[in-house]
């Protein structure tokens, strides 16, 4: 769940922020720079006001890259208790040097690396962060005289710094002169925060004082956990596919909301000669939005076009797509992820092929039980079908995710594994491994020398394989593509096979890397589903309950994603050839077999 960060100047501003309900007080100068600091007895006083009630940071100043310099200032920050230290890294050749010389702080303090994305930010720097581990890492401005964080930093590149630091196990920020309509389009990428001060000052600019009003217009964009502080174990996509979502009002209808001639390069085509370079292909997509309010009045109400043409960069922009039916479900896939959107219209046309255009156009929609769609023109919903009031809201099922691996399909367990899953009490979710199809796809890499972006595709496709193998076993098992389709499964008392390809392949937070393999894509869905726990079934038993995570990766039981990718809350279990033939009898009574492995011990990733 994506926090909000609000800078501010003292006490007084640390107030309003607090009753705001801002997640992360930020100590900062704005009339001092981008990073300007706030002198220690200021930042020793609001900390103690705010006495514990939200996280505290504190920024070190707009220093000159000098390693020394650098470190005795984090060090004087540090020392006076904020929770998290941020420390700008200006271009400079001593940036590496800089980072190694706060090592032994950051042993003993959160730091938080800020990089500037209108200074020509190097993401090479994230590694070196990780290593002397740093906390975090974020981007924000330097000139804020000089446009918005997206002005600098393009849809399509954010998840080559979101994705790659959350893999290196950072947590990431952005910031850099956000505004309301910047919030819907970068909740998205799932950062682990926002960062705001201009937006919070209203009308009056950032060096002004920030103002209750503009708190809380941004915190009402900004989704909170729930109340208990820890993820809420509802998960609104889930709400949403069963016709109910957040903030919407069911007396009303939709409005339909468009992109036209949307023109963009795109690396696409199934024949040779439609490689290796880009032609250009025009998107028309109309989405039908659940309405709030008839009187829209400013970002909370309305659903920004803008997340529709930031879906299709980001997808065009991870490589070559073979087919127009693949870019258009993809497309409204991603579109169909906001909880509002109820169907989804998307044409794919490439203009340099036909003497006019060819392509696609397609329609997806949200199966939405107990809510009629809009029934006319005007958007108003035909009575008989409205959604039940909102106190008869349905309880969310909260599954169980369990990963089958594709290494059991050569041992006589797998019949047994696929007969226990297929008789479980649990809800349970499956996500087929890879296995020997994932295997080709290594192998054929070798010597067809593939990019690694082609070879995450054709290893989700080779989960698909194993999954039909999994799906043709036992009536009780269906397909599903979408988490809707998984959610009608689990209603309807099935049990729901994942076949990724339309979900994973255009998730901006999963990188297309070895390092994420089924184990974390079954950890990336349990946080998409909410998930009460994940089962990884693996064909090896050399793991122990004294295990912990990073003990399993280091020993390659689990993949290097694993443990960014799995949420707070979600119960982890292994299980192994030895659990098989007691998996039956204890699935069925609504027990997990194997044994369960105690939470990461870094900040893993929140649900949702
Ligand atoms: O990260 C928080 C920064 O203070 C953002 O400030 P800004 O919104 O004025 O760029």
């Amino acid at each position: 769940m994506t926090k909000m960060l609000g800078s501010v100047t003292g006490v007084d501003e640390a107030e309003i922020a607090l009753s705001g309900r801002v997640d992360i007080i930020d100590l900062k100068d704005p009339k001092a720079g981008a990073l300007g600091a706030v002198p220690t007895e200021i930042i020793g006083q609001a900390t103690s006001f705010i006495a514990g009630r939200a996280p505290v940071s504190a920024v070190c100043g707009d220093l000159p890259m000098e390693p020394e310099t650098i470190r005795a200032k984090a060090e004087e920050i540090a020392a006076t208790g904020v929770d998290y230290v941020k420390i700008g890294f200006f271009p400079s050749a001593n940036a590496v040097a800089c980072a190694e010389v706060l090592a032994p702080l950051a042993a003993r303090t959160k730091l938080i690396a800020v990089l500037f994305a209108d200074l020509a930010p190097d993401f090479e720097l994230l590694p070196i962060f990780a290593k002397h581990r740093f906390h975090g890492a974020m981007v924000d401005t330097a000139n804020k005289a000089n446009g918005r964080l997206l002005d600098h930093l393009p849809p399509e590149r954010i998840p080559g710094f979101v994705d790659r630091a959350k893999s290196l196990g950072l947590m990431v920020g952005l910031s850099g002169s956000l505004e309301a309509p910047d919030i819907p389009r970068l909740l998205p990428f799932a950062p682990d925060f926002l960062g705001f001060r201009g937006a919070l000052c209203g009308d009056a600019g950032r060096a002004g004082s920030i103002s209750a009003e503009a708190v809380s217009q941004i915190r009402e964009l900004v989704p909170q956990e729930s109340r208990a502080g820890g993820p809420s174990s509802v998960d609104y996509r889930l709400l949403a596919a069963r016709g109910y979502s957040p903030g919407t009002d069911p007396t009303l209808g939709t409005d339909k909301i468009f992109v036209r001639d949307f023109v963009l390069p795109v690396q696409i085509g199934a024949y040779s000669f439609e490689h290796g370079h880009t032609q250009k292909v025009r998107f028309d997509v109309t989405a039908d939005v659940l309405q709030v309010t008839d009187h829209p009045e400013d970002m909370r109400h309305v659903f920004s076009y803008d997340i529709i043409m930031d879906g299709i960069r980001t997808i065009v922009a991870r490589g070559h797509i073979q087919l127009s039916e693949a870019l258009a479900e993809q497309v409204a896939t991603y579109i169909l992820e906001n909880p509002r959107v109820v169907r989804v219209t998307v044409r794919v046309e490439k203009l340099e092929l036909g003497p006019g255009g060819v392509g696609v156009e397609i329609e997806r929609k949200r199966q939405a039980a107990g809510r009629g769609v809009a029934s006319g023109p005007t958007g108003r919903k035909d009575q008989s079908a409205v959604s039940q009031p909102r106190q008869q809201r349905p309880e969310v099922i909260r599954p169980t995710i369990v990963k089958l691996g594709g290494s059991t399909a050569r041992a006589a367990e797998m019949e047994n594994w696929i007969a226990a899953l297929a008789g479980s009490k649990l809800p349970i979710v499956i996500v087929p491994g890879g296995g020997q199809f994932a295997d080709q796809v290594r192998e054929s890499q070798i010597y067809m020398d593939f990019s690694d972006a082609a070879a995450h595709a054709m290893a989700i496709l080779a989960m698909e394989q194993f999954g039909q193998v999994i799906l043709d076993r036992h009536e009780r098992l269906v397909p599903a593509r979408s988490l809707d389709e998984m959610v009608r499964a689990l209603d309807e008392g099935k049990v729901p096979v994942w076949l990724p390809s339309s979900l994973a392949l255009p998730a901006p937070d999963i990188p297309a890397s070895w390092d994420m393999t089924s184990d974390s894509l079954a950890a990336w869905l349990a946080g998409k589903l909410g998930a009460k726990a994940l089962l990884l079934i693996k064909q090896t038993g050399a793991f122990f309950g004294s295990d912990t995570i990073d003990g399993l990766t280091a020993r390659g039981i689990v993949d290097a994603g694993f443990a960014a990718m799995l949420p707070n809350g979600v119960d982890f279990h292994l299980a192994g050839p030895k659990d098989a033939a007691e998996a039956g009898a204890l699935l069925a009574s609504g027990n997990l077999p194997g044994i369960a492995i105690a939470a990461p011990t870094r900040p893993a990733r929140k649900a949702g």
